[in-house]
């Protein structure tokens, strides 16, 4: 488990005093992926350098499995830091060094023997899908090997902690699904907590269980994917939700509706399987009334299946009334927009 307490981070340049983070507090329980998402500048990789302590906060405390990092002495810190592994938006790779010698490198710096590193180094490349990569150099790579070597590399003192800062940023969108797929393929395995740091909600929706949104140096909304997903509060984090949702079009609907004094408009979210069964149809069926699909997502929240409808009834007001009620009543959410 990691435990941030009041984190304050100040950069001071040319005599003046930048606060980069405000009195953060955020609790990442063991075995999760937890993402935190911000805008450029909002403070994610101070954030996330704090967590290892790559950067020292100004104030506050970072526990780490129990362990109060900020009072460590530098060879305690040392030693506790292996148990924290990082990856990198470009990789940070040894240009001059082979796949096998990339990720063998942290080992060599803990000074193990070559028999183990030997063998270690094995099970790393095939956990992360490079055995015939081994001798290449990082020059001769993709950028999602380049990753791959990363992860393993930041693997290899079988951490109980992974830190990603921006891991995907420079990857295609298809590269960046595999790298996702990798990170929660190792994070059940190996019961490894992730923390990552994006300034794209598709990576949240597809692989973090937990998520907290920072503005200016603040978190401004944190908790499970599925609710603050599919129920933004703060500004920012609608506007990040906005970015895996096509409700351009519904502000002119809703517009139309609210000029014609109707109230005919209904949000309805279905989670898990009933996602996939025709409740909404039958619903209004037996109530007499018909309706139009305005707009709709059916999708995947990491295992959850679940979707949103925007939906127009074509009925009188008790109409629309009963139909929420009883869309209530067999599970969905629905709500009058
Ligand atoms: N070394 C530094 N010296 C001075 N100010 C800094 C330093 N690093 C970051 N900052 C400032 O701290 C604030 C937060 O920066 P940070 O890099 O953590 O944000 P970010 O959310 O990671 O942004 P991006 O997505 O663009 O990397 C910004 O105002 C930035 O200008």
């Amino acid at each position: 488990m990691i435990v941030l307490s009041n984190l304050v981070k100040d950069y001071k340049t040319k005599g003046q005093s930048v606060r980069a983070l405000h009195s953060i507090n955020l609790t990442i329980p063991k075995g999760q992926i937890y993402g935190i998402i911000g805008h450029s500048g909002a403070g994610k990789s101070t954030l996330i350098r704090c967590i290892n302590l790559l950067e020292r906060p100004t104030d506050g405390k970072v526990m780490v499995d129990g362990v109060d990092l900020t009072s460590l002495p530098v060879r305690q810190l040392q030693v506790q830091r292996r148990k924290i592994g990082m990856i990198f938006q470009h990789f940070n790779l040894l240009t001059s060094a082979t796949v096998f010698e990339n990720i063998a490198f942290p080992l060599k710096l803990a000074r193990k023997p070559q028999a183990e590193i030997n063998k270690r180094v094995t099970e790393l490349l095939d956990l992360v899908g490079l055995t015939q990569h081994r001798d290449k150099f990082p020059a001769q790579l993709s950028g999602g090997q380049k990753q791959r070597v990363g992860i393993a590399r930041a693997l290899a003192n079988d951490p109980s902690v992974l830190l990603c800062d921006e891991a995907t940023s420079a990857l295609d969108p298809q590269t960046t699904n595999s790298i996702l797929a990798l990170l929660l393929d190792i994070n059940r395995k190996l019961g490894l907590t992730i923390v990552l740091i994006t300034h794209e909600m598709q990576v949240i929706r597809s692989i973090c269980d937990q998520v907290a949104v920072i503005d200016g140096g603040q978190i401004v909304e944190s908790g499970k994917v599925i609710d603050v997903f599919l129920h933004p509060e703060h500004p920012t984090t609608r506007e990040f939700v906005e970015q895996v949702s096509d409700s351009s079009e519904l502000g002119e609907v809703l517009e139309k509706e609210k000029a014609a004094g109707t109230h005919q408009v209904i949000r309805v979210t279905f989670l898990g399987n009933i996602t996939y069964e025709p409740v909404l149809f039958e619903t209004i069926r037996e109530l007499g009334a018909s309706f139009s699909i305005l707009q709709g997502t059916i999708s995947r929240m990491k295992d959850m299946p679940y979707g949103q409808l925007i939906v127009k009834i074509e009925g009188n007001d008790t109409q629309v009334r009963q139909a929420v009620d009883t869309l209530r009543v067999r599970g969905l959410e629905a709500e009058v927009i």
